[in-house]
């Protein structure tokens, strides 16, 4: 599977560490940047990323940034991006399984080395279940084609 990930100059240290966890379970990764701790604009890596994704590039996504709010944020502004902040390890495995969430999004300043690889497993071992869960995300696509 190829995955891609980006992060702000917040989770960089976090994104070098993920990257090499992915790429040690085999998976295909991109690193979109950020490449240094210089200061940047989690929206600008947000949308490198989720235009890779909707543009079928790579199957699924990894956002840092300090808190993995802003990051998430700005994904979900691209159609076709499910960007779920995720926090703990239900909600990782939850994402997939129930959101059909295309990228995970991590907070550096949130969560620990340990626990964010646990996170990542889960979201990376976790298949969406389909069934009333299709019908549900699809009204979430609705209401993204729909919107104003
Ligand atoms: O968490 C973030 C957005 O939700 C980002 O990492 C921002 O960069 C953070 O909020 C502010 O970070 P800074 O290092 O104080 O610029």
């Amino acid at each position: 599977m190829k995955v891609a990930v980006g992060s702000d100059h917040g989770g960089l240290i976090l994104k070098d560490t993920i990257v090499k966890h992915l790429q040690s379970k085999g998976y295909e990764v991109k690193d979109f940047g950020t490449y240094t701790a210089e200061s940047c604009d989690y929206p600008d890596y947000a949308l490198k990323v989720s235009e890779a994704i909707v543009e079928g590039d790579f199957e699924l996504g990894v956002l840092i940034c300090g808190t993995g709010l802003g990051i998430s944020i700005a994904a979900n502004k691209v159609k076709g991006i499910i960007a779920a902040p995720v926090s703990d390890t239900f909600s990782a495995e939850m994402a997939r399984k129930h959101n059909n969430a295309n990228i995970i999004a991590l907070g550096a300043r949130v969560v620990g080395e340990g626990l964010a690889i646990k996170i990542i497993d889960e979201f990376f071992n976790a298949e969406f279940e389909g069934g009333r869960h299709a019908l549900r995300v699809g009204k979430i696509m609705k209401i993204e084609s729909e919107k104003l």
